[in-house]
């Protein structure tokens, strides 16, 4: 089966589950209420503010509350859309310090660039904001990957466990639904894109249970 688009996950799927819990989340948790205080006036982060001040139903919420529901879900892994804006604007300074680079396994950095290279149109589909995405891949461990992505989905689309964001996402690829391939270590995200009629394969890196998915260990397990 050839393919006309690849979407892929982030999170224990192109990257070890342990950067994004061991070394992204805690830096946020870290800066953020500093980056928040310091930056509430900057148009994008004030967009980001009132967005959360609509989630919590609170258009009067100060800052400092703010701050403490921003933490809640940050702690709570909740995948929240302006907390992982937010997110994202704390990392830039993290990759453009050299605090870390953006862990990707290295069998994943190489079939995407055999697919690329094959002409198949590779797409990241992350609860990790467009910015988020597009750093990891920018400072990866593996050097500057931006060149091999054709376009980034994250929460704005939908939650990642909803059939309506894959079908969201089919509509603007324009593409038919069994052309396009979802990967992914989630069984519910996975569900959620076979329902709107994608291919899909479930990535066991570490000792996740298998489900009805077909599954690969790594990447050069999928049969493109
Ligand atoms: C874009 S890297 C940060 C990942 C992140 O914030 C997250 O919540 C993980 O989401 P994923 O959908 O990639 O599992
Ligand atoms: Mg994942």
């Amino acid at each position: 089966m050839t393919y006309s688009a690849i979407i892929t996950d982030i999170e224990g799927t192109t990257t070890r589950i342990s950067f994004v819990t061991e070394v992204l989340f805690p830096y946020a948790r870290l800066h953020l209420a500093a980056f928040v205080r310091q930056h509430q006036q900057q148009p994008a982060v004030l967009a980001e503010l009132t967005a959360v001040r609509e989630q919590l139903q609170q258009p009067e919420a100060d800052i400092e509350q703010c701050i403490s529901a921003l933490l809640f879900w940050l702690d709570a892994d909740q995948k929240i859309t302006p907390l992982k804006s937010l997110q994202g604007m704390i990392w830039q300074e993290g990759y453009q310090q050299g605090h870390f680079t953006g862990h990707l396994y290295p069998d994943a950095v190489a079939q995407l660039q055999t697919w690329q290279q094959r002409g198949i149109p590779l797409y990241i589909y992350s609860s990790g904001s467009v910015t988020a995405q597009q750093l990891l891949f920018k400072y990866s461990d593996a050097g500057d990957l931006t060149p091999l992505l054709s376009g980034y989905f994250d929460t704005r689309i939908g939650g990642k466990r909803d059939l309506a964001s894959y079908q969201a996402i089919l509509k603007q690829l324009q593409l038919p639904p069994a052309q396009v391939l979802f990967l992914s270590d989630v069984v519910a995200e996975l569900d959620a894109a076979r329902q709107a009629g994608m291919a899909t394969v479930q990535l066991i890196r570490e000792q996740q249970a298998a489900s009805d998915h077909p599954v690969a260990e790594n990447f050069y397990q999928i049969e493109v």
